[in-house]
């Protein structure tokens, strides 16, 4: 029977996955899960244990009754009673099966069931034959084979398959071994077992050493043709293999895998286990694979590049073939031109809406500044780099200030002046008010604060705070505008904003007198052109 190339993909999320979760599952919440598995399309799902507790029984219960597709399957100690509960539980299910187990190892035979070898296949055989009554779906796990010396596992093998069993499954229950030794036994008991052949040939690997499903992989390769697995890999201590890996591996290396396949449905990988996180409580940690939030995310400048260039360049498999929308490209300090440029063209501006050096030497400072830049901050940026012009008169070039509770707050402000450095320091009710007395200092100008409105530019701690001010300087108003991560410094900026335009508009009313004298001397009155359109405002 393990001839054929369709791995059969055995869910256990309900029974080992639910087993290692801090609260078990309510029945309505198993449903939801139950149902959500059975649309991957997996081959068998473990839903419970039964004789563990009445809310168990009921929710395998109604499993069975409601949810249609895969063989339902219910697990049972090598015990009367558990096999009892387990088969009456089963009943209505359209396919069912019987899963029984026993230890085999000389450890879990010595301390934990204080049995032989041979009293404890004894019962395996007993148990098998019960289960016959209610299915002729009979699965037998030797509990702890992956330390089971290998001619105990093939005497136990060979009699559970002669007692009924139709599928033989081999537990690295402790995840202790490595994947040439797993797939060793694999061999071995296909070599050595006379009936072998009648029954499938099963796997349930354990994560201990994080070698879940590399385990499982070189299973299948060596024979396997059931992998016993979790979404998102979850279950006793370190959890299971994980279904999404071993499903996408077939899937995805065909060059070495074919021609083995699996029936699941890969496009409800990204649901199902994103369902699981929420209803377990378990979330998923960024960087697993398939399912992680940063699985399709790329955040490199080089990376991304080659992303816009060939997907392939840097993803093995598609988003959308997981049921992911899209892959996403981060935008960090580590991301370069041409993704800037790529995701302002998403956001609708052509390469003429902005300057590209410029917006991406401020994007590297923000992205220093915050982590991680969103759409709404790249198009802040674009939008304050277009504010700026190359002729203005006064640049930041730093700010310092400091509040002490109960006392005045003080800040330090160095302004470049047409290309000198002047700085000034001054006090104020708070360090806005202190900085904007430092700067009114530099200019000399008789400035009058006429409003002053803060916003929020996206949302949570990343925000980014915009000051838009009016200020009013010898009877005529001017606007300004200042965005920064923090408040102080997107006041100062759109201070400063309102000098350059008021410095624009005193260097427009010169060239104006100037032109007008000189026309007046040839008595042409005409008007100038204005030097800049936005002189007042922006
Ligand atoms: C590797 C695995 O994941 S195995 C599955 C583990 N899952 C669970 O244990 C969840 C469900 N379990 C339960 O609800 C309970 O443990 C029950 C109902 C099964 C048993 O509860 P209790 O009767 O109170 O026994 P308890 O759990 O304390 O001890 C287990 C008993 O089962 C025996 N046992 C363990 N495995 C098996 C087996 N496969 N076949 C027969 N007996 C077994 C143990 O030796 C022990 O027997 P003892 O009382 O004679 O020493
Ligand atoms: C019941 C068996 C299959 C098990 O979960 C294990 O050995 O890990
Ligand atoms: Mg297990």
């Amino acid at each position: 029977m393990s001839g054929d190339n369709r791995i059969w993909i055995f869910d256990t999320t309900l029974r080992d996955g639910e087993q290692a979760l801090r609260a078990s599952l309510s029945q309505k919440e198993k449903i939801q899960l139950a149902q959500a598995i059975a649309r991957l399309n997996v081959d068998v799902m473990e839903v419970g244990f039964p004789v563990s507790s009445p809310g168990d029984f009921d929710s395998v219960q109604r499993i069975a009754r409601e949810v249609k597709g895969p063989i339902i399957c219910g697990l049972a100690r090598a015990v009367a009673a558990d096999i009892e509960a387990c088969g009456e539980a089963l009943k209505a299910a359209e396919r069912r099966r019987i899963h029984t187990f026993i230890a085999t190892s000389p450890l879990h035979l010595q301390y934990k069931l204080r049995k032989t070898l041979a009293q404890a296949t004894e019962q395996a055989v007993a148990a098998i034959k019960l289960a016959s009554r209610y299915t002729d779906d009979i699965e037998f796990s030797c509990e702890d084979a992956g330390r089971t010396p290998i001619d105990d596992l093939c005497w136990i093998v060979e009699r559970a398959i002669a007692a009924g069993a139709t599928t033989i499954n081999i537990p690295d229950t402790v995840g202790y071994t490595i994947p040439n030794e797993f797939a060793a036994i694999i061999t071995a008991l296909r070599l050595k077992v006379p009936n072998i052949d009648k029954a499938r040939l099963s796997v349930h690997c354990h994560n201990d050493l994080g070698l879940a499903v590399a385990n499982s992989i070189s299973a299948i390769q060596a024979g396997a043709r059931q992998v016993e697995c979790t979404v998102n890999g979850i279950g006793e201590r370190a959890g299971n293999c994980s279904l999404e890996e071993v499903a996408m591996i077939i899937n995805t290396r065909k060059d070495v895998m074919a021609p083995l396949f699996t029936d699941i449905k890969t496009s409800e990988i990204y649901r199902s286990s994103h369902l699981v996180s929420q209803i377990c409580n378990m979330p998923i940690q960024p960087n697993k694979a398939i399912v992680g939030e940063n699985a399709f995310a790329h955040s490199s400048g080089i990376h991304q590049d080659g992303m816009l260039k060939a997907q392939n360049t840097y993803e093995i498999m598609s988003p959308e073939q997981v049921g992911i929308r899209q892959s996403e490209l981060n935008l960090t300090s580590r991301s370069g031109r041409h993704v800037i440029q790529h995701r302002l063209a998403e956001l609708g501006y052509s390469q003429h809406d902005y300057d590209l050096e410029a917006v991406y030497k401020s994007f590297v400072a923000l992205a220093d500044e915050k982590g991680r830049v969103f759409d709404y901050d790249l198009e802040a940026l674009v939008f304050f780099q277009n504010l700026k012009e190359a002729d203005d008169y006064y640049q930041l070039e730093f700010l310092s200030s400091s509040t002490h509770t109960g006392h005045v707050a003080s800040a330090t402000v160095g302004l470049m002046c047409n290309g000198e450095l002047l700085t000034e320091a001054a006090t104020g009710n708070g360090p806005v008010e202190a900085a904007f007395n430092a700067i009114t200092r530099i200019s000399k100008l008789q400035i009058k604060m006429v409003d002053f409105n803060l916003q929020a530019k996206g949302s949570g701690e990343d925000a980014l705070g915009q000051v838009d001010i009016t200020a009013e300087h010898e009877g005529q108003r001017f606007h300004g505008a200042g965005l920064a991560t923090d408040i102080v410094r997107s006041s100062v900026l759109a201070y400063v904003h309102v000098l350059n335009m008021i410095q624009r508009a005193q260097r427009i009313f010169v060239h104006k007198q100037a032109y007008k004298q000189a026309h007046k001397q040839q008595q042409q009155p005409a008007e100038p052109a204005p030097l800049t359109s936005a002189a007042g405002g922006v």
